[in-house]
């Protein structure tokens, strides 16, 4: 059956026809992420979920999303996902960071003259047959200082812009690095001073705890007096109410603002300041974004859904559609040791050591690390996948360390997995064969080697003659048949392994025949 996609927000119908070119099945219903209840009726039904910003995809509404693997933003914030539940449930969640940049910056540029010539309140008394000449004195933006809060994908096309217009730029963000800045040919200045000596500030962040309220009453206080401000970002990095007042007191020039605390914004504090200009998110609102981001999400949960290639993931590694064919035999391994570990694991786990070496160390690891967690925690936990793993193993305080080499033993590459718990430390390793199966090469630094099948038992014992005659009669009087038999030792008479795939589950009193056996010390049945 093809995957199915809802696509509940108003998306391009370019999307449409991507996911039926990609062979998946869509239902376009652009109001209906704005009915919350009749969103959580249907989403039931569906692999793949693509929105713009009306649809909330809250924790209640992934809570009924049982068959959903991916939520796909048509745009960047994804303030209305709820991203850590999604994650605990496995679904991806993606964005387009890229595809609406720079019609946003071109927006910021707009508001930025239009608060700076007064433009819209200048048109509507134009219109209104007045002839105001002297009431709309404006100020001129060349050689003014542009001070840019937050200088990612937007903020760097705003400040290209802007020097583009003879401005000076100062940027303030954290995370922007010297050498970018230089090249970008501003200034990276601290918060402080940006206040100092910015004309106009135009915020380009995402909204986190820590630039909630960025300009503060007291920041804006700060500012230059008769500063302009401009938010095309997100509601809530200025303080609504300070600004007001400070736009009514003339500390404040102008605001042009296109996003609010609460949206859609029917009402708000700054409606009626002076020299206010204000858009209803209209950010993002060009043909030419619409278009780029519809078909950008629509290509990407294609992907996902019909080839496991993952792009622009806010939880998960990215893995290109022409890398994943490589990579899923290794992610098989990956969870196939994850399984066995995981499986034999009795205890809290404190540590997972993961050892790439060959070629395997230069794949996309993140993933395949993501894989043997998923194997570690399925047996211990409700629901894992690759998406919840890494955040499941942090939460549970599990350092994980990843090992990188080149080959050194025989084989060409492999993957080994150490789990440390309170009481011991126990190792697997795998490789692939030629044919692309996984196979185990070795328990414990035990040397052997194991396909892995549905059924397993796994049984340590001392290496000495007997063991094997009275466990196959065991088995044959249970009637189970025995498929495969891998053994080890470390050596002879010494600890020794058995790895045996059999046709179906083992009955509980068979394997505590089993572990009655003399030379046995554990019989472990395993399912894969
Ligand atoms: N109005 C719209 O329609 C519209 C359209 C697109 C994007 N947006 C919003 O614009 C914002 C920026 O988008 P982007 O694509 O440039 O994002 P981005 O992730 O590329 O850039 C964000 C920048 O903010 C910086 N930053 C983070 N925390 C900071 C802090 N405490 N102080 C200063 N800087 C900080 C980051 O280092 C980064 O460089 C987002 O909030 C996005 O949702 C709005
Ligand atoms: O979809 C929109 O119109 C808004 C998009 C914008 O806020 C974004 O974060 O990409």
């Amino acid at each position: 059956m093809a995957p199915k996609v809802l696509i509940s927000d108003k998306l391009s119908p370019a999307a449409v026809q991507i996911f039926k070119d990609r062979g998946l099945d869509v239902d376009f219903l652009p109001d209906l992420g704005k009915d919350k209840e009749k969103l959580a009726e249907v989403i039931g039904q569906y692999d793949g979920l693509a929105i713009r910003s009306a649809t909330k995809v809250t924790e209640k509404i992934i809570a009924r999303a049982d068959r959903l693997k991916v939520i796909g933003r048509a745009g960047i914030g994804v303030d209305n996902v709820d991203i850590p539940a999604a994650t605990a449930k496995g679904i991806i969640v993606m964005n387009t960071p890229f595809g609406n940049a720079i019609t946003t910056a071109e927006h910021a540029i707009a508001m930025m003259f239009s608060v700076a010539r007064q433009i819209p309140a200048a048109d509507a008394s134009t219109q209104g047959g007045k002839w105001e000449k002297s009431k709309f004195m404006g100020v001129e933006i060349t050689a003014k200082t542009l001070g840019l809060i937050g200088c990612g994908n937007i903020g760097s096309i705003v400040a290209e812009r802007a020097i583009g217009l003879r401005m000076k730029v100062v940027a303030y963000d954290p995370f922007l690095s010297a050498e970018r800045a230089r090249d970008l040919g501003i200034e990276k200045v601290e918060l402080d001073e940006l206040l100092r000596r910015a004309d106009f500030i135009t915020l380009h962040t995402p909204l986190t705890d820590k630039t909630r309220n960025i300009l503060s009453e007291e920041a804006i206080s700060r500012a230059r007096k008769g500063v302009y401000i401009i938010n095309c970002a997100r509601g809530g990095l200025v303080d609504e109410a300070a600004l007001r007042a400070a736009l009514d007191s003339g500390h404040v020039a102008g605001a042009a603002f296109d996003v609010f605390v609460d949206e859609p914004a029917k009402e708000n504090v700054l409606f009626g300041a002076p020299n206010l200009v204000c858009t209803p998110h209209l950010g993002a609102a060009t043909q030419e974004a619409q278009e780029n981001v519809a078909l950008q999400v629509a290509e990407q949960i294609s992907d996902y859904l019909m080839s496991g290639g993952v792009t622009n993931a806010l939880n998960m590694p990215s893995i290109s559609s022409e890398e994943a064919p490589k990579l899923t035999p290794f992610v098989r391994l990956a969870e196939q040791l994850g399984s066995f570990a995981g499986q034999l694991t009795e205890t809290a786990i404190s540590g997972i050591r993961i050892e790439y070496e060959g070629h395997v160390a230069e794949m996309n690891t993140k993933a395949l690390t993501a894989a043997v967690l998923t194997g570690v925690l399925t047996p211990l936990l409700q629901s894992v996948n690759m998406v919840s793993a890494p955040s499941l193993a942090r939460e549970r305080d599990i350092h994980v360390e990843e090992v990188h080499r080149s080959q050194q033993g025989a084989y060409e590459t492999y993957i080994r997995l150490t789990i440390l718990t309170e009481r011991q430390s126990r190792s697997v390793a795998g490789t692939i064969f030629a044919d692309g199966t996984p196979r185990i090469i070795q328990v414990k630094g035990i040397d052997m080697e194991a396909a892995l099948g549905p059924h397993m038992l796994y049984i340590t014992n001392e290496d000495k003659p007997g063991f094997i005659g009275k466990f196959g009669s065991i088995l044959g009087d249970a009637g189970v048949n025995i498929a495969t038999f891998s053994l080890g030792r470390n050596e002879p008479g010494g600890d020794a392994i058995a790895l045996i795939e059999v046709d179906g589950e083992v009955p509980a009193e068979t394997v505590e025949q089993l572990v009655a056996l003399p030379l046995v010390k554990q019989v472990k049945p395993l399912k894969f």
